[in-house]
């Protein structure tokens, strides 16, 4: 029986629906556009399941453009929720939802300030009650990967440690048989991955924009300390080229107008530092099998039970079209 690449396409035949399914757990809305933006775009336009659950609605965002300005304060949250849809269309992923529900936790603000002791922020949560929500959606989506953040959230933001401590302990909760029945059969996601950048590849992008800072809008440079979740590159273990959706990523970023400013092929947040709009994603495998020794080009490589399934698919597409391929 042909082995189907996770592409799902026969080699030689027509596309088949990839059958993988991708689950990504972000803090804020435009996290999700920022680290995985190709990524999501590629998978989606596979025929991938591509489920974003976004655990507030960034609610203490500052707001770049000055004809948006009104929008800072209690509608902030509101209109943020309204970017992503926007940047969700651009991707192409159809499956966008909130943790616990829309507002359910608020955006806990940068590190130290006096809204983390905000008893309604993220930052404050259970953690084993906010996993029990996204153990719900686990064991609905079984996703076969999960991406999130390391342990210091990328760069230290609240609400991005807290993202990545509620995705790892439901991984672990919604495989559990006897926990919370109520919530569904349990699921063991195959694999799971946390957001990185190689070192090397963070320094080439400040030395190209060192060369045309004074050609961009934006008043200064970041530095490779202001990119979340830099590592020395044999930490990395998976690369997603997403040369093809960069096109996409950029304009699910654009999206998110309060957040980001675009100038392909840079960006800046509201500080205006500008920083590069990586085409290429990393990752880092921390549970799972890998596939195979090299870097891996594919979150979903080695899960055998998937091309199974890819396989079945293609046999059921082939035969209940009448002809045998
Ligand atoms: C990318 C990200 O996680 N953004 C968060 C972050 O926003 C930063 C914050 O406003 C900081 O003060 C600025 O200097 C920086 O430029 C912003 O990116 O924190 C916000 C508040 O918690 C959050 O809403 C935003 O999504
Ligand atoms: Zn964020």
């Amino acid at each position: 029986m042909t082995e189907l690449p996770s592409s799902g396409r026969r080699p030689g035949g027509p596309p088949s629906p990839f059958a993988g399914r991708l689950l990504l757990v972000h803090a804020h809305p435009d996290d999700e556009a920022i680290n995985n933006g190709a990524t999501m775009a590629r998978y989606a336009a596979m025929g991938a399941q591509v489920t974003l659950v976004t655990c507030t609605r960034g609610e203490l965002g500052e707001v770049i453009p000055p004809t948006l300005a009104h929008l800072s304060g209690e509608h902030l949250g509101e209109h943020r929720l309204a970017e992503l849809a926007e940047a969700m269309r651009e991707l192409g992923v159809r499956d966008a939802r909130s943790l616990g529900g829309a507002g359910r936790y608020e955006d806990s603000g940068m590190m130290g300030l006096p809204d983390n002791d905000d008893p309604r922020c993220f930052w404050r949560a259970d953690v084993d009650e906010a996993a029990a929500h996204l153990v719900g959606v686990i064991r609905e989506v079984r996703p076969h990967v999960l991406v999130t953040y390391d342990p210091d959230g990328g760069y230290g933001h609240p609400d991005h440690i807290q993202a990545h401590r509620v995705a790892m302990r439901a991984a672990d909760l919604a495989a559990e048989p006897d926990f919370r029945t109520d919530l569904g059969e349990p699921w063991t996601i195959a694999k799971i991955y946390w957001n990185r950048v190689p070192r090397s590849v963070a320094d080439e992008g400040f030395a190209r924009l060192k060369d045309v800072l004074g050609e961009l809008p934006f008043p200064a440079s970041a530095t490779v300390d202001d990119v979340p979740g830099v590592v020395d590159d044999p930490v990395v273990t998976t690369e997603i080229d997403g040369t093809a959706q960069v096109a996409a990523k950029a304009a699910a970023m654009r999206a998110h107008a309060t957040q980001i400013e675009v100038a392909e092929p840079w960006f800046a947040l509201s500080n205006r530092l500008a920083q590069p709009l990586f085409p290429v994603e990393y990752y880092e495998l921390v549970r799972g099998e890998r596939g195979g020794t090299a870097r891996e080009s594919d979150l979903f490589a080695g899960i055998t039970e998937l091309f199974a399934e890819s396989t079945f698919a293609q046999i059921t597409e082939a035969t209940t079209e009448g002809g045998t391929r």
